[in-house]
């Protein structure tokens, strides 16, 4: 189908929004009034502009509070709209949005709104232009999509339809299902937003908090195959008002912008997953030396070193996770050593402290994951294949955290090595901390990339700020993401942990107090004296183990932490009957001692 953007959606100035948009391949662009009207070109130029760069201006927007005037009122505002059509012919846009009337001027009177605008559409046909109609979700008196339907319905001229906008129809929990009964060719336009599930006045949330589909919690799939059953067959328009994205790198937010439609195109023609990973093959990290301490304490062994590559493998039970010495750019010792090329931003950022730098999945299929991560926009990592070395599938996630999809082969590189029996026995979840302008793009990266679906969404308080969060998972819950957003003060805080499931949490930390006493994080006793008021029922030994706990409709979860190294620390968790969250409620209280230690 048909792609197109807003240019309200990305930021920069026209021109270097059009070029940006034309650079992610969309096929036309909606061109917002205030860009215009701040650009030093003339129309003309604009148009030839867009032109050269194979984009079409398939909307001019957004022509305000038009309609259910009274007639001294309506005489200025089809003078306003005769100048706009001239600006319109100018541009080469055929096609002007009139969002509902939100003047406490406005009439409540259908009728009077239809006669109006049969008026402008009269005058917008001289030239050649035609009308979408559009419900904003907080407009005076129209603020149902059904509502501005049966208005134009109801004036009747060929060159005015109504415009359809996922967020105005799904932010006022609007049923979609009546798009159906709309004929799809009076569907002039239809604009598709996201949203986060907020509750809080639509306009601010339209106007701040839109993002593209699949990085919120709307079904805009679902709302688009309604509109294409109505024989919809124009394009699909992303219109997205963000805080984040207005200030965002301009082609990276575009890029994300097509990577939404075709992730939307996938599941609207029902192309499944090709390759949902099934579980954590290795988490690997970079940076010398003081890692293997904690590794050793954990109860990890060394079974392997790289043939060709300063790597050595560590395990215990079925967690696997590899020691680069290395530290830079340079990135994972397990497929390329070239991840850098990418633009990968792992190793700069590291610094040199210990940090994550990839994650192996195990993938059904590993070529297929690769390919479906190239459709969507990925960047493939190169691949080497030295002797003795498995040929591994990676793409770079949106932060450059490098993800290898994996068969077994890829531990044939580290040489034989047997079974490390132990107390943890996998992976449970990784945790990345995002930079601030990537967590959207994050978002949707591990949801249509690797096929993980939301789970909770939270915001956590910090002691220097606010940290959001948000999970994800395979069906199987074998595959868990959290990815931060961490929004605290001056500093720049990039955590990132790795969580390792085990079936006795209690033996565990009974050990670690015993003999590494200061790998654990220490837990104030007026967290377990918030905890005894909550439960009457929680095992006294957690306080004096500094195991953390907590419990859902499912069953309960017992966690504790390591110290932090570098950018990295561990988690160690234990599940029982089918637990599906990650600790939320104990979130600020680690977030507060880790600060602690750190000033
Ligand atoms: O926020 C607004 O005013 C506004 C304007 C035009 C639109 O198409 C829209 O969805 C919202
Ligand atoms: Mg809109």
């Amino acid at each position: 189908m048909r792609k197109s953007i807003a240019t309200v959606s990305v930021s920069g100035t026209l021109i270097e929004k059009l070029e940006a948009i034309a650079a992610a391949g969309f096929d036309g662009v909606e061109i917002f009034e205030n860009d215009l009207l701040t650009c030093p070109l003339p129309p003309e130029e604009i148009r030839a502009r867009a032109a050269d760069l194979g984009l079409g201006i398939d909307l001019y927007q957004p022509f305000r509070d038009f309609e259910a005037v009274p007639a001294d009122r309506l005489e200025r505002n089809l003078r306003r709209a005769g100048h706009k059509f001239r600006v319109m012919e100018r541009l080469g846009a055929d096609l002007l949005l009139v969002c509902s009337n939100v003047s406490p001027q406005a009439a409540g009177d259908d009728e009077l709104a239809a006669a109006q605008l049969r008026l402008l559409a009269e005058r917008a046909a001289e030239h050649g232009i035609r009308i979408a109609y559009e419900a904003l979700a907080w407009g005076r008196h129209v603020n149902e999509y059904l509502h501005a339907w049966r208005i134009v319905h109801m004036a009747d001229h060929p060159n005015l339809g109504t415009c359809l906008d996922s967020f105005h129809i799904l932010s006022r929990g609007s049923d979609p299902i009546g798009i159906e009964a709309i004929p799809g060719e009076k569907v002039f336009f239809l604009q598709l937003a996201d949203a986060p599930l907020l509750a809080m006045d639509v306009l601010q949330w339209s106007r701040h908090y839109r993002c593209f589909p699949g990085q919120g919690g709307f079904d805009v799939a679902g709302l688009v195959r309604h509109a294409l059953n109505a024989g919809y067959a124009g394009p699909l328009s992303l219109e997205v008002f963000n805080d984040h994205f207005r200030q965002a790198e301009t082609g990276r937010t575009a890029r994300d912008g097509m990577r939404s439609l075709i992730a939307l195109e996938d599941t609207l023609y029902g192309a499944a997953h090709p390759a949902v990973p099934t579980g954590f093959a290795f988490a690997e990290l970079a940076g010398p030396g003081s890692l293997s301490g904690v590794l050793s304490a954990l109860g990890f062994a060394r079974t392997g070193t790289h043939a060709t590559k300063p790597v050595e493998l560590w395990e215990q039970g079925g967690a696997r996770l590899l020691l680069n010495a290395t530290g830079s750019a340079t990135g994972s010792a397990t497929g390329s050593a070239t991840g850098s090329a990418t633009g990968s931003a792992t190793g700069s950022a590291t610094g040199g402290d210990p940090a994550l730098v990839a994650i192996g999945l195990d993938s059904p299929d590993p070529g297929a994951a690769v390919k479906h991560a190239e459709s969507l926009l990925s960047p493939v990592l190169p691949r080497e294949r030295a002797p003795r070395e498995a040929r591994l599938d990676a793409v770079a996630a949106p932060d450059g955290t490098q993800i290898f999809f994996c068969d077994t082969a890829w531990l044939d590189g580290f040489g034989p090595s047997g079974p490390v029996p132990g107390e943890i026995t996998r992976i449970d979840h990784v945790a990345l901390t995002q930079p601030w302008h990537q967590f959207d793009e994050a978002e949707l990266f591990y949801r249509s990339v690797l096929g993980l679906s939301p789970q909770e969404s939270l915001e956590v308080p910090d002691p220097y700020g606010l940290l959001r969060s948000k999970a994800m998972a395979d069906p199987g819950g074998r595959v868990r993401m959290v990815i931060n957003l961490a929004q605290v003060g001056t500093e720049d805080l990039r955590w990132q942990h790795v969580a390792l499931a085990c079936d006795d949490i209690v033996a565990i930390a009974r050990r670690l107090r015993a003999e590494h006493p200061d790998l654990l994080l220490p837990i104030p006793a007026n967290y377990y004296d918030d905890l005894e008021a909550r439960h009457d029922d929680v095992d006294p030994e957690l306080r004096e183990l500094g195991v953390l706990y907590d419990r859902d409709e499912h069953g309960e979860f017992l966690h504790l932490y390591t110290v932090t190294v570098g950018r990295v620390f561990f988690e160690i968790v234990q599940r029982t009957a089918g637990y599906q969250g990650y600790g939320a409620a104990n979130a600020p209280v680690r977030l507060a001692i880790q600060h602690a230690g750190h000033h």
